[in-house]
């Protein structure tokens, strides 16, 4: 079985730490998506599996072989890099054969097999071309061709469709997953687009400031983000941060911004105890978690803090409407609310909000600090 085992490899250039004790595993099968700003290691880590860098510490490990120090020609990986690596002076044959040549398979299956990968990637009529003369999104799917071609024992994708339109991009993506469920070998996906991630990874790894912050499947990040940054960064439109405070007040500890206020269930004690009465609480709202007047009946029996907000501004987007509303002097809240009710700017709204899909983040090392994922504060 293939497999892929990043072990603590860290990489430094000068005075800039790219990659920080980043480890994570592959399996056979699976595309894993590296998910980061620019500048955040995510091609650095790439270049150390490939072999094109030593990494400073660490180890990776390729179907249980120890590959950390192997030259990238011993290493038997297929990539497309972001500038595609085509050779420009060659045919779009020349190029998707050029691997299998290199590797002096017989004639015959050379051409059986860029035949096949041609058919696949919609590149027949353009076989004798030369690859200068091609479109951005042809050029993509020769890359995807020249990578396609190989038996190898891992794939890796280096953010190959950044400069695509969206049409091509999201045909190219379909091709990549072909690629991918028809080798049954561990994939590695780079991009900075959340949405992006979304639609191609089995699971996610993000990544910031080279260390990797989380890793999970789409759905566990977003319920269950480890840190402010990572819920930030999956969060479009974005994440609403306000700062509160906690009060005891009795035995019971109270939640208090300037514009919300509520008790917290009992499964909040011990967490609290140990932050401190007094101490500063960082609230992440979701704008879809924000409720309008119209639709506070489909809430159902779910707890929820009530409050009256001014509309700022309202704008359509893809069906739904952004909303900028104004709590407090001080808090605004981006909402994103479904339905298309028309909404004047100025109007006052009362919206509800569902405090157990509130996110709350330690002050200090961003970390999220809900006890458990749902439903706390319905058992209140
Ligand atoms: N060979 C190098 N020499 C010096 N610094 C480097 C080198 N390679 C990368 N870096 C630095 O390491 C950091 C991480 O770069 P890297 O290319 O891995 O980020 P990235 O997440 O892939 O960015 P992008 O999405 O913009 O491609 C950057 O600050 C970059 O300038």
């Amino acid at each position: 079985m293939s497999k892929l085992e990043v072990q603590n490899i860290s990489k430094q250039y000068g005075n800039k730490l790219a990659v920080k004790d980043v480890s994570f595993t592959v399996d056979e099968d699976e595309l894993f998506v590296l998910l980061g700003p620019s500048d955040s290691g995510k091609t650095t880590i790439l270049r150390m599996i490939c072999g094109f860098e030593q990494p400073d510490n660490g180890t990776i490990l390729l179907n249980e072989e120890d590959i950390t120090t192997k030259e990238s020609a011993q290493r038997n990986i297929a990539v497309v890099f972001q500038d595609y690596g085509i050779n420009p002076t060659m045919s779009v044959y020349d190029n998707i054969a050029q691997g299998l040549r290199f590797r002096r398979f017989p004639k015959e299956e050379v051409e059986m097999r860029v035949q096949m990968v041609a058919e696949m990637l919609g590149l027949r009529e353009k076989l004798a071309r030369q690859t200068r003369n091609l479109s951005g999104g042809e050029l993509q799917r020769v890359a995807i061709g020249r990578v396609m071609i190989k038996d190898a024992d891992l794939y890796l994708f280096d953010e190959p469709i950044s400069q695509l339109d969206p049409t091509t991009r999201r045909r190219t993506r379909q091709e990549i997953l072909m690629v991918q469920r028809i080798k049954k070998k561990p994939g590695i996906y780079i991009t900075q687009d959340h949405y992006e991630a979304f639609s191609m990874a089995n699971r996610i790894g993000v990544i910031s400031q080279g260390r990797i912050q989380q890793v999970g499947t789409p759905d566990e990040l977003v319920q269950t983000p480890a840190n402010l940054f990572v819920a930030r960064f999956l969060c479009d439109p974005p994440l609403n941060t306000i700062e509160g405070y906690i009060q005891l007040v009795g035995t019971r500890y109270y939640l208090r911004t300037d514009s919300l206020s509520f008790s917290f269930p009992p499964q909040w004690t011990p967490l609290l105890s140990r932050l401190g009465p007094q101490s500063k609480i960082i609230l992440g709202i979701r704008p879809n978690i924000i409720v309008p007047e119209w639709s506070i009946n489909t809430m159902g029996p779910a707890p929820r803090v009530m409050l009256r907000a001014q509309v700022i501004h309202s704008g359509p987007m893809m069906g739904r409407r952004t909303v900028l509303l104004r709590a407090s002097q001080h808090t605004e809240f981006m909402a994103e609310f479904k339905d298309n009710f028309s909404i004047k700017d100025g109007q006052i709204l009362t919206i509800a909000i569902n405090p157990d899909q509130i996110f709350f983040f330690h002050p200090h090392t961003e970390e999220l600090l809900n006890p458990t994922a749902q439903s706390v504060f319905s058992l209140h």
